[in-house]
């Protein structure tokens, strides 16, 4: 078998679940914004600078990790500059061959100076949309759908959910939770959660990435989530052995195929995982759970969709059929009407793997 390299799975059409707005910017961007808004950065040099946040965020804690986002969010406080941040984040995963794309952001970090929550959806999704119809023209075509992030150490999570479903027909199209996860259960939330709920609209939660089980089983049987952002730790509840055993938990994300967002490279830098050699989503697959492959913050992991495949393919000696199986879990997933999934499924993923896989 011919090794897939990381330049043909740029080629091949990918979907992307979990993406953080501020956790992708260009550094060069950067540099630019923050020389705007007067904002201090470790440097002003955009390779050094791409280089001091991944290796900041190696910390291997959460929290740590978290405080680099401290340079991101900084730069993206007035509307045109949340628009260029969303347009050329657009570009950048249309150019990297992301077909289909969520990618969420907290509104409330980005009220310093004084938009309204509003004015920051609408200047992102603008932003979205120019990056989409720049990407169309230059044939790599991309839908983006944003989620709404509220900030789980905060109180802000009901107001989230109803700015999500105001603009559920403009562009948002889902409700995260995100932030430090110890300490802080999606339960605080549930206000916010059952209003989604009666109003028939979708979210996925942060959960099982730097806190176990407790946390996972809270996301799905108190508050209800669509999907686990992460659920990396559900593997804490399978017994390993030759076959492995599930536990109660486990069988039930597995029975009722509950989407994983895994993240590999963001877990191997926060100490969820030692590295994507022994990252669970080797085990999660053989047992065929529905596993997405996702890059979290791209900026702080110096990564790209295709990257993470490139690196699952060298880890675990995945093919075509498996990067297939990846991208249409994904896209099976999506929090996009079925008949929008169904059509990306069949009218561009399949084709474009049909003639690799023969
Ligand atoms: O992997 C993550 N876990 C928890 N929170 C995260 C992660 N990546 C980013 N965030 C936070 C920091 C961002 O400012 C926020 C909204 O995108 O979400
Ligand atoms: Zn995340």
């Amino acid at each position: 078998m011919v090794a897939i390299s990381y330049e043909d799975i740029v080629k091949v059409p990918k979907a992307l679940l979990h993406d953080h707005l501020d956790g992708g910017l260009r550094p060069a961007t950067i540099v630019e914004l923050a020389a705007e808004a007067g904002h201090e950065l470790p440097t002003t040099d955009p390779e050094a600078l791409g280089r001091w946040f991944s290796e900041a965020a190696n910390s291997g804690s959460l929290e740590r990790y978290l405080e680099t986002f401290a340079h991101t969010v900084a730069v993206m406080q007035t509307a045109p500059a949340l628009r260029r941040v969303a347009r050329e984040c657009a570009l950048d995963l249309a150019a990297d061959g992301v077909v289909y794309a969520e990618v969420r952001f907290a509104p409330e970090q980005h009220l310093e100076q004084n938009l309204t929550l509003d004015e920051v959806v609408d200047a992102v999704v603008t932003g979205f949309r120019e990056g989409s119809a720049l990407a169309a023209e230059a044939g790599t075509p991309i839908r983006i759908g944003t989620l709404l992030t509220a900030m789980r150490h905060a109180a802000r999570s009901q107001e989230i959910a109803e700015l999500a479903v105001r603009h559920r027909d403009t562009g948002v199209v889902g409700f995260d939770i995100a932030g430090a996860e110890a300490g802080f259960p999606p339960t605080r939330h549930l206000d916010a959660f059952e209003y989604l709920q009666r109003e028939n609209f979708h979210f996925t939660i942060h959960a099982g990435e730097a806190f176990g089980l407790p946390s996972i089983w809270q996301a799905i049987q108190w508050c209800g989530a669509d999907r686990l952002g992460h659920g990396v730790r559900i593997v804490d509840d399978i017994t390993p052995g030759n076959p492995p055993v599930l536990g109660r938990l486990a069988a039930y994300v597995r029975d009722k195929r509950i989407p994983l967002e895994l993240c590999p490279s963001s877990n191997v830098q926060t100490g969820a995982a030692a590295s994507i050699a022994d990252h669970p989503i080797g085990l999660l697959r053989d047992l065929r759970f529905r596993v997405t492959v996702n890059t979290d913050n791209r900026l702080m992991s110096g990564t790209s969709m295709s990257r993470e495949m490139a690196l699952l393919v060298d880890a675990f000696g995945y093919g075509w059929k498996e990067l297939q199986w990846f991208t249409i879990n994904a896209m099976k997933s999506a929090f996009i009407p079925f008949d929008e999934r169904l059509r990306i499924i069949d009218e561009v993923i399949k084709p474009a793997y049909a003639k690799l896989i023969g």
